[in-house]
């Protein structure tokens, strides 16, 4: 399965009271990884929603990623990504088989993505591009560095980090494969603009 399209990432505080309607209304608008990113400890709400989430997964049939937490990743057979203080790739590949989707971040440091994909990674990720409101205080990236990261590596890249429809063009044009998105899509005012602005996220990577 070629990995090309958008990769909406969920944020807890941002879709409380509206977390199924909105990832709901994303993948009508077509997604091809949903991410569950929830930095809690609250156990069992983390199983409820991440089976939550895969449920409507298959019905979409939209790859479900589940970050920092392989061993929930695995309890529910789905993918993971992985920061680099997030636990090692080859564990988790072992841990998970050679069909899971498995994400490494790699800030703007194309030897951490060199290594993520000798250790088995399905994509790599470079950001922040822009600001973030989600995470403000993530390492910048720059366009030249994916260049490089395009005639270097064999893998799918990601970008992440204060992408929204108006910014996200160029970093297609130096060669991203996923633009991985929170507030630049679920920050909408309506489940129709979710849709709509994942449709038109999608337009952009069309070739
Ligand atoms: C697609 C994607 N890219 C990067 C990240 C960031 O991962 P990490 O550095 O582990 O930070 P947290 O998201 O865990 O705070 C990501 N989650 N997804
Ligand atoms: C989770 C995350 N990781 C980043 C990195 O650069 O590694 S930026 C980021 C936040 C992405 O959210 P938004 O689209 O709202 O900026
Ligand atoms: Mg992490």
């Amino acid at each position: 399965m070629k990995l090309r399209g958008l990769y909406a990432i969920t944020d807890s505080q941002l879709l409380a009271g509206k977390f199924l309607s909105y990832v709901e209304a994303a993948l009508e608008g077509g997604v091809t990884l949903l991410q569950y990113r929830d930095k809690s400890s609250d156990e069992a709400r983390r199983l409820r929603e991440a089976e939550a989430l895969r449920n409507l997964c298959d019905r979409y049939k939209t790859q479900l990623i589940i970050n920092d937490d392989a061993e929930l990743a695995a309890r529910l057979n789905v993918g993971v990504h992985l920061g680099q203080t997030d636990g090692p790739l080859s564990p988790t590949r072992a841990l998970l088989g050679r069909q899971a989707i498995i994400g490494s971040t790699c800030h703007a440091q194309l030897e951490l993505a060199e290594q993520a994909a000798k250790e088995g990674a399905s994509y790599v990720a470079f950001g922040r591009f822009f600001n973030s409101n989600t995470k403000p205080g993530a390492p910048t990236c720059s366009l030249e560095l994916l260049d490089q990261a395009r005639s270097k590596l064999h893998l799918p890249i990601c970008a992440i980090g204060g992408i929204t429809l108006d910014n996200a063009a160029p970093l297609v044009a130096h060669g991203v494969d996923l633009l991985a998105v929170v507030h630049g899509l679920f920050g909408a005012e309506s489940t129709a603009e979710v849709t709509r602005r994942a449709r038109a996220f999608n337009e952009l990577l069309k070739i």
